[in-house]
């Protein structure tokens, strides 16, 4: 599966309007009922404010032109209190609707985010993580202010020009027909452009989601841009994203813009069509100033809607835009699909086997090639081998983040895709090179994946670490299990992050314990502190261990070496070191 969001063909196929409108409104389905209430207050509003014109055209033939001023004074307070009811029902809509368009951004920005925590690990690899925020924050508040704001205006505009173009035709059948034709100029005209309108938009989303995604770059990297002193390097990099941002926002605003004068272009027209043919009806006694006075009212009943369509089009055009963006994410589902083969554990089958197992990057070259090995329950292995070997990632597909793309991965006997998520996790443990922290406590990490331990007091928990032999690993934290996480671990040392990771992965007591280079950053004395817990664990617990430092795999049962994508053993450790001095060298 393709997962780059900007090569998607969803990304250049532009759903058209109608589809697009269609599955807007499915967000809506469960605010049918508010819905409803909001379109009947609309209705009721539009067709109050449509009354407003016959009934003032109507004084001004039978009351004010026979100076009946009691008759005035009457249809005076009737319009008065028309209108009172048309402000209450439109104050009603906008609070309802300001809520519904809040909802529908809450619905929808935890959709995507639960949509993009199912995916799998190829699809971050392939996707700037500030494009992905812009996409969760500023595409779906687009829709949000489609919704909140434009939508019932929409309604509400479309109905009343339905209303003044039946009364444009009611009253003089000619003169309304005659006042109708600019607007199926403007119908056409919005047809054509719509397209070139919601393309433009979308380029103007792609590039604010470029601007985010730089900006997240550089502040991820604000340590080597201050060590190198090359803060001309992302100055640059963003005062270009900002330059492309700024000529796609002048382009859409462009586009956004167009609508408006020729919609005002066209309404002037049918004013003057309705003042010069209703002023010569008059002329030839086939029509009253009354009646011309409310017609003129419903031509710009009809126009002034039309005008401010022009506007909610656009903001249309923009939501649908940003509904492209989002659907694409939601459109995706995960490659790491489990598969049910119906085979049961075997638990005198090697904990875990690979099958000629083949892999690539997504896009990318062939990386693992035609890889067999299996590893025993309890056993230790170390995968050693050059730079850019291919080590992390036979470790990746171990613990699969990563499917083979020929190959099987076998775990006690089954495939390891028949496994759900949950129960892998259970039994893979990984701590990886670059060990993930969060903004918390040292705690609530090493708790990250240990939720039956989250009811615990700090005593309770501190027995848990005893137990395991990890609490020895809290001395280099001044807190303690207290000790502050900032910036997503910026506050600690590398060899910190490796040790709440560590504490992490082998409090779950996994039955496969994946190191990669997990004590590469750590001093010898700590080294030896969690090699000694590492022999605490249960016997059955099967270790694999990626490691430059030879010291780290002198206990190891069996070596392997990884070498461009290809694995072999290497057999005991007095062999691997006879190996290397004989010319090959790890890296
Ligand atoms: N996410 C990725 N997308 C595309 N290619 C990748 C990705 N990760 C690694 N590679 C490529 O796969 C190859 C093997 O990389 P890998 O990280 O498995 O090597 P390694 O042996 O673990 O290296 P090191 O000892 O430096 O950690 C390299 O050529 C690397 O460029």
């Amino acid at each position: 599966m393709n997962y780059n969001l900007n090569s998607l063909p969803a990304g250049r196929v532009k759903s058209s309007t109608w589809s697009g409108l269609k599955s807007l409104l499915k967000l809506v389905e469960q605010e049918r009922k508010k819905l409803v209430l909001a379109v009947c207050a609309i209705l009721l509003n539009s067709s109050l404010n449509l009354l407003g014109p016959y009934l003032i055209g109507h004084t001004i033939d039978k009351y004010i032109q026979t100076k009946e001023y009691h008759g005035v004074l009457v249809f005076s307070g009737i319009l008065f209190s028309m209108y009172t009811v048309a402000f209450v029902t439109s104050y009603f809509q906008t609070n309802l609707m300001g809520g519904v368009g809040q909802r529908i951004i809450f619905e929808l920005r935890n959709t995507i985010f639960n949509k993009i925590q199912q995916l799998p690990v190829a699809f971050f690899n392939e996707n700037k993580a500030g494009d992905l925020i812009s996409r969760v924050n500023n595409d779906t508040d687009k829709l949000s202010q489609f919704f909140s704001q434009s939508l019932m205006q929409f309604i509400g505009s479309i109905a009343t020009m339905i209303g003044a173009g039946i009364f444009l035709l009611i009253i003089n059948f000619e003169l309304g027909l005659a006042t109708l034709v600019p607007a199926v100029f403007i119908l056409l005209f919005t047809r054509s452009m719509s397209p070139w309108v919601k393309h433009k938009n979308a380029l103007n989303l792609e590039s604010t989601g470029g601007m985010s995604a730089e900006i997240q770059e550089s502040l991820n990297n604000f340590k080597v841009i201050i060590a190198f002193n090359r803060r001309d390097y992302f100055k640059k990099r963003f005062d270009l994203a900002n330059q492309e941002n700024y000529r796609k926002a002048i382009g859409a605003g462009l586009a956004n813009n167009i609508f408006l004068p020729v919609f005002g272009l066209f309404s002037s027209i049918a004013q003057l069509t309705v003042l010069s043919f209703g002023i010569y009806l008059i002329t030839k006694g086939n029509f009253s100033i009354g009646l011309l006075v409310s017609y003129l009212s419903y031509a710009t009943n009809f126009y002034n809607p039309l005008r401010q369509l022009a506007t909610l089009w656009t903001s249309f055009q923009v939501a649908l835009a940003g509904w492209d963006r989002i659907s694409q994410i939601l459109s995706l589902s995960t490659n790491l699909v489990t598969i049910h083969d119906g085979t049961a554990e075997d638990q005198h089958a090697p904990l875990l086997e690979f099958r000629n197992v083949h892999f690539g990057y997504q896009g990318g070259f062939e990386i693992l090639h035609n890889i067999s090995f299996s590893m025993e329950k309890g056993k230790t292995y170390a995968l050693v081998g050059p730079t850019g070997g291919g080590k992390t990632t036979t470790a990746s597909v171990m613990a699969r983040l990563y499917d083979p793309l020929q190959g099987t991965v076998l775990l006690k006997g089954r495939d390891i895709r028949s496994y759900t998520d949950g129960e892998r996790a259970e039994k893979i443990g990984f701590i990886l090179q670059e060990p993930f922290l969060f903004t918390g406590t040292v705690r609530e990490n090493i708790l990250y994946s240990n939720a039956r331990y989250h009811g615990f007091t700090n005593e309770q928990f501190l027995e848990i670490l005893k137990e395991a032999k990890l609490e020895g690993l809290l001395a280099t934290f001044d807190q303690g299990l207290e000790t502050p996480v900032l910036s997503g671990g910026e506050s600690l040392s590398i060899g910190q992050k490796q040790l709440i990771a560590f504490m992490r992965a082998v409090l779950r007591q996994p039955e496969l314990l994946i190191l990669d280079e997990a004590t590469a950053n750590i001093d010898t004395i700590t080294e030896k502190l969690l090699g000694q817990i590492l022999d605490k664990l249960p016997k059955e617990t099967t270790l694999v261990v990626i490691a430059h430092r030879l010291n780290t795999i002198e206990n190891a049962d069996e070596i392997y070496f990884i070498n461009s994508g290809e694995l072999s053993p290497a057999g005991s450790f007095r062999e691997a070191v006879d190996k290397l001095m004989s010319g090959k060298r790890l890296s």
